[in-house]
């Protein structure tokens, strides 16, 4: 008898769940409906006298058995999912997102394909110093099989009494070394008036981890027809990081490759913190290629070759390494640049791990 009246209480109790279930999701197609609306008033999603006016209209129709302030807080949970609602339509619109183009965006350079599935590298000196330690470089990566090239013309250093690189002449001759070897050139460009210029000595434009947030750069960049290698900023977050990219991708150039370099914290040991699960967040969230770059992320020698392995590991589409003839007297990053034979034995050692693992 006990357990008949029991079940029947259930099966109401299963009845106004669904009901409750039904209602839940028709409000939130209404909060979804505002928060287009809002959207396209600019208008913040998050509106607290709204919330507190229904908070006291429940109060005044609350006939019980539960607390007011229970309801209440059933209901701030509610208005919490349906912000949370809203701002995941929006997210939805971003161009970078997957939600927009769930298909893998290949970058091709030169054709290397970065985003096609394979391992790219990019490597080469910190700063271009000199023709001879450019060539130099460029042909040990021409050994290696690879095709990019980096290197740094213009400069930006913490001090502004540091060696701020050679500039246009630093361009010059990034590609006088890379047309030797047939190899692509990746550099940074920090000033949108250099871009136009810088078309015809690079490959692909670098934006550096200072300038993730340079809003006229990023739409200087997004309006050239180059691919783009987009460096995560110091303290930024991944979101801050896509929407950096979104400021590319909304101006028409869809070419963003997008690379991890570490990140703030109070961590000592390395120079910066590598936030290698950044790396399949992005895969997941943007359709963009994902690259890490293991020098300037660890600023370690020593640790170079194992997070590379673990950005290779974690679905990095490509590594980027520096590599300087002779380190000990780099005029930048001295201490974390590989000599030519270190580079050789980190690139043989990533083959035969590679070669391992398939
Ligand atoms: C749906 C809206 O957006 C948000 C969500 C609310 C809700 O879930 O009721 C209320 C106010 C806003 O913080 C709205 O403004 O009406």
């Amino acid at each position: 008898m006990m357990t008949t009246e029991l079940e029947q209480l259930r099966t109401e109790i299963d009845e106004i769940s669904l009901k409750i279930l039904d209602l839940l999701n028709e409000r939130g197609t209404l909060v979804q409906q505002i928060g287009k609306l809002k959207e396209t008033q600019g208008v913040k999603r998050f509106d607290p006298i709204r919330e507190r006016k229904l908070l006291d209209l429940i109060a005044e129709h609350n006939d019980g058995p539960f607390e007011t302030s229970t309801i209440h807080h059933i209901f701030k949970k509610i208005f919490q999912a349906s912000l949370e609602l809203q701002e995941d339509d929006n997210r939805k619109a971003l161009l970078v997102s997957r939600k927009k183009k769930p298909e893998d965006t290949i970058v091709n350079v030169k054709g290397e394909r970065i985003g096609d599935g394979q391992t790219h590298f990019v490597a080469g000196p910190c700063a271009v110093e000199s023709y001879e330690q450019v060539r130099q470089v460029a042909q040990a990566i021409s050994q290696q099989g690879l095709t990019l090239l980096r290197g740094g013309a213009y400069k930006p250093r913490t001090s502004p009494y540091d060696f701020q690189g050679l500039g246009f002449e630093g361009l010059q001759i990034l590609r006088k070394a890379a047309d030797e070897f047939n190899l692509a050139v990746v550099s940074e460009i920090l000033n949108p008036n250099d871009l136009e210029t810088a078309l015809d000595y690079v490959d692909v434009i670098q934006i550096g981890a200072r300038n993730m947030q340079n809003f006229d750069l990023l739409k200087a960049a997004g309006q050239v027809r180059k691919p783009i290698l987009l460096k995560r900023g110091l303290s930024a977050t991944i979101e801050e990081f896509m929407y950096a990219a979104e400021y590319i991708l909304a101006q028409g150039n869809s070419e963003i490759i997008l690379c991890e370099r570490g990140i703030r914290t109070y961590e000592k040991a390395t120079r910066n913190t590598l936030d290698i699960s950044a790396v399949p967040i992005l895969k997941k969230e943007t359709h963009l290629p994902v690259m890490v770059d293991v020098t300037h992320s660890t600023g370690r020698k020593d640790l170079l070759l194992p997070c590379a392995k673990a950005a290779i590991a974690i679905g990095a589409d490509g590594v980027m390494a520096e590599v300087h003839p002779d380190p000990a007297v780099a005029l930048s990053d001295s201490a974390q640049q590989m000599n030519i034979p270190e580079f050789n034995e980190f690139m043989s050692a990533l083959k035969k791990s590679a070669a391992l693992a398939f």
